[in-house]
């Protein structure tokens, strides 16, 4: 049988974690293919296959790249969700010798606290793996690489630091992305992602969308507005729900009234 590709970021991230997750629950036979970004995995995943990358963050909140992408790449739906606990760890040579810290935006984020009471300097990079790499193929001791455990073991560097997190309960949740799967078993709970912009700008307009929602006792889980990119102070929203008894076509009819445009982003499992 012939295998196909989910890609995900590089070896060693926790989206790489969490796709092996994933893979416990998806029928057939897949070959994790890594790409150096959250872009890359769309673009990937836009010509085949399927895709896990991070969308939210307990702590930071949304990854916005992903929001965006998600509207971007019209073909690319979301086909499921799982959280996964984050522990940080610091890696590299000798703690007392860092300067600077290097990671994703989201861990360095996830670390502010820490990094500040240290004093580093900090640089972005596109995966906590890829910050690893740096820092084992520099050799250079005044940096060091925020990330995770097989990260670590698997550029054979030292875990300096453990549970650098500022806040206990980081968790982050990544989506599986693509235009189809099929699932070994399947869980009971299902959400339903879609992003729309107002019709009007006046009072009220939010309402009336919020409203359609009470009214169908429907539970959001999250609600949240990005940047419109057209003018400054224009904005999508992004809401996700509980998926329950009522139908979703007329949930989005009921919607359609009020937008400029709504387009459903997903409609899917949530695993644990
Ligand atoms: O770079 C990684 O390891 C990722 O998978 C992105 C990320 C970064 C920080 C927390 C969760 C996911």
């Amino acid at each position: 049988m012939k295998n196909l590709s989910i890609y995900t970021l590089p070896k060693g991230t926790y989206s790489e974690r969490a796709t092996k997750k994933f893979l416990e629950y998806i029928d057939g036979n897949y070959k994790i293919d890594y790409c150096n970004s959250i872009y890359d995995v769309f673009e990937k995943v836009d010509n085949g296959g399927l895709g896990v990358v991070p969308i939210e963050n307990s702590i930071e909140g949304s990854v916005s790249l992903t929001q965006d992408l998600l509207l971007q790449f019209k073909d690319i739906k979301i086909l499921g969700e799982l959280a996964l606990d984050i522990h940080h760890n610091l890696i590299g040579y000798d703690k007392n010798k860092i300067k600077t810290v290097i990671s994703h935006p989201q861990a360095l984020a996830q670390c502010r606290n820490y990094i500040k009471k240290h004093g580093w300097e900090v640089k972005a990079v596109e995966s906590t793996a890829k910050a690893v790499k740096i820092v084992a193929e520099s050799k250079d001791e005044t940096l060091g690489a925020i990330g995770s455990k097989e990260s670590a073991e698997y550029y054979n560097l030292k875990i300096l630091d453990e549970n650098i997190e500022d806040y206990k309960n980081n968790r982050t949740r990544f989506i599986l992305i693509g235009r189809d799967v099929k699932f070994k078993t399947l869980p009971k709970n299902y959400k339903v992602s879609i992003v729309f912009e107002l019709k009007e700008d006046k009072p009220g307009a939010l309402y009336h969308i919020l409203k359609e929602f009470a009214e169908k006792n429907i539970n959001l889980t999250r609600i949240e507005s990005r940047p419109s990119k057209k003018r400054l102070g224009t904005y999508i929203f992004y809401i996700d729900f509980e998926d329950g008894k009522e139908k979703l076509e007329e949930i989005l009819k009921s919607l359609e009234r009020h937008t400029t445009f709504i387009i459903l982003l997903g409609r899917y499992p949530v695993f644990d």
